[in-house]
């Protein structure tokens, strides 16, 4: 609730304007059954048309007023609500922009969508819900009360039981479905992220035809959703009928009190069960606002989550900010994943001087990718140091280490826009020029002029009209339009051909020593020529040297030569 009403804080003046139409309407509904009194008593009873006109033309006037009231409080109330949400998303997609990918593999990324989406919408419906009704009903039942005890004194204490029986009920409906509904969210998450998973990767679901398991995945998730939601409402609902009937059994309990009333009074008695219905309204009101509350609560503790969640990265305090030059070095650094249990990377240490290339090569799961994910820090080391030109990453300003790095991941990711836009990914201001030449040393300068509209093409998101091997080309040409001091190639050439591969290492090698690459491959051709070679197993450095030290002196190196080039490696 702290967090609605700091939101709710911003827009205090509309919220005040708004307040005061709804109290208008209320006291607008208010008084009518009031004069309809006077019209039965003073113009009906005594055959006064002249009194019933009169009566009759003010309420007019209050039903009036009433209806502007109503208009403009709804303006102001979705306005509001509709900021709140606008102002909450944003704040929430800026944090989430700043956190670190361990925070982000912690909340879950479909999490994050349910979050940013339908809990928003939870809380934007609450808002809208409280500006609409919220002083509208205390005031209705309220002065509904206070106008019956004034009118007709005896029925107060009916009144009184009724008010209670009615409170109890909505405190209990409150406190059992509160929590009702954050499983409804939880599921809620559950399913987007079968659904999201599904999108992601409906090549693979196609080609080994597990549509059938897809869909039990998601209709499993569907029924669960379907479920809590059920369970929920039901619960809220089991209460609606007994406070209906609570009322209800005011207005008997009125009409008995009232039994042997004077007939100068029918008008007096119509007004205190017209007031009891208005108060049966106003109490249908509250519990309605009460059940999105209760929904809002619960999305609001987790957009809190979101809000609150701190980068699991540190910034420094006093950021340094050294000429990076590539200089870089593995001191005795482990790293696990949170909740992973083991460790990724064990006791690794080595030294690349500026400007070398090194190989990184290992059996898969060997920690190839969580190593070279640290030295932009995507994650930050557990224990031990990477020191990049002989500062440690964390002390660098973060803007200044990602500006020098550039990063060629695993799988190709373009988004929807031209060719050119992509590649300007790398660096706004690249000229034409510049494109081509980063796109000529990726192999990729060929294929997009014997494309029609060459670096103008379309791609659509994710560059579904590209082959595999012509997104890996864009995606390198990407980061060499941003001239890294340190460039790293997570297996991003897997799906050129030979030929094409050693093309694309040879225009790397031909760039000049400016550059330190880390070049993680499968292929033992593609780091073979490298500097020098990392070789990794299990998380652990197997050896560290130029391609003939490795075939000396690390076994499992020679393993993977042998496997790929074929041969006695002995003696090489
Ligand atoms: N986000 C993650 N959360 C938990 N564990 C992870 C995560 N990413 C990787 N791992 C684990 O860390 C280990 C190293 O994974 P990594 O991706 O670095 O290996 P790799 O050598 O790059 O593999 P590949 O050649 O298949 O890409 C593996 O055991 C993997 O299961």
């Amino acid at each position: 609730m702290k967090l609605i009403l700091h939101y709710l804080k911003r827009h205090m003046g509309i919220f005040l304007i708004s307040t005061l139409f709804l109290t208008m309407e209320a006291f607008a509904d208010l008084l009518q059954p009031t004069f309809m009194s006077y019209i039965v008593d003073e113009g009906v009873a005594r055959a006064d048309i002249g009194q019933i006109l009169f009566y009759g033309a003010v309420m007019l006037g209050i039903a009036a007023v009433g209806a502007v009231s109503a208009v403009m409080r709804n303006q102001f109330a979705s306005r509001t609500s509709q900021t709140v949400g606008k102002e909450l998303r944003q704040d929430m997609y800026h944090n989430v922009q700043s956190l670190s990918l361990e925070n982000i593999d912690r909340l879950q990324p479909s999490s994050i969508i349910t979050r940013i989406t339908n809990d928003v919408t939870q809380v934007q419906e609450f808002i809208n819900s409280i500006m609409r009704m919220m002083v509208k009903a205390p005031i209705t039942c309220i002065g509904a009360i206070v106008l019956i005890i004034i009118q007709t004194p005896k029925q107060a204490p009916v009144m009184a039981v009724i008010l209670a029986a009615v409170s109890a009920l909505i405190l209990c409906n409150m406190k059992i479905g509160y929590p009702r509904f954050g499983t409804v969210q939880k599921k809620l998450d559950r399913l987007n992220g079968v659904s999201r998973e599904f999108l992601s990767s409906v090549r693979v679901v196609k080609a080994f035809q597990a549509e059938e398991e897809e869909a039990g995945k998601f209709s499993s998730a569907s029924v669960n959703l379907a479920a809590a939601n059920t369970a929920a409402l039901r619960t809220m609902a089991v209460f609606a009928p007994f406070i209906n009937l609570a009322v209800n059994f005011g207005i008997v309990l009125l009409l008995w009190i009232s039994r042997n009333q004077e007939s100068s009074q029918i008008g007096r008695l119509m007004a205190s069960v017209n007031y009891m219905t208005q108060v049966l309204f106003a109490v249908t009101m509250i519990a309605n606002i009460i059940n999105t509350a209760v929904r809002a609560l619960a999305s609001s503790q987790r957009i809190q989550e979101v809000l609150s969640e701190t980068p699991a990265q540190a910034a420094p305090e006093h950021p340094l900010r050294p000429e990076i030059k590539g200089d870089i070095v593995f001191d005795h650094v482990f790293f696990s994943y949170a909740g992973a249990g083991q460790n990724s990377l064990e006791d690794v240490s080595f030294h690349i001087p500026a400007g070398k290339t090194v190989g990184i090569i290992g059996p898969t799961g060997s920690g190839k990718t969580t190593l070279v994910n640290l030295v932009p820090r995507f994650y930050d080391a557990s224990q031990g140091q990477i020191l990049v030109d002989g500062c440690d990453v964390r002390q660098i300003e973060e803007n200044l280490l990602r500006a020098a790095i550039a990063v060629v991941p695993q799988k190709a990711l373009l988004f929807s826009g031209t060719i050119s836009d992509n590649l300007r990914w790398g660096r706004q201001g690249a000229s034409e020029e510049e494109l081509a030449e980063a796109a000529a040393i990726a192999c990729a300068d060929s294929f997009i002029r014997e494309t029609e509209q060459g670096y103008l093409t379309w791609l659509e998101q994710g560059g579904v009209n590209l082959s595999g091997g012509q997104k890996q080309r864009l995606s390198l040409a990407r980061a060499l339009v941003r001239k890294p001091r340190i460039l790293i190639l997570d297996d991003c050439t897997s799906a050129l051909d030979a030929q094409t591969e050693s093309a694309v290492l040879k225009g790397l090698r031909n760039m000049g020593g400016n550059m330190t690459v880390l070049l993680i491959s499968q292929r033992i051709s593609a780091v073979m020529q490298a500097d020098c070679i990392l070789c990794l197993d299990n998380g652990a450095v197997q050896g560290f040297g130029t391609h003939k030290e490795l075939m000396a002196g690390c076994q499992i190196y020679r393993e993977i030569y042998d496997s790929q080039i074929g041969g006695d490696s002995n003696g090489r």
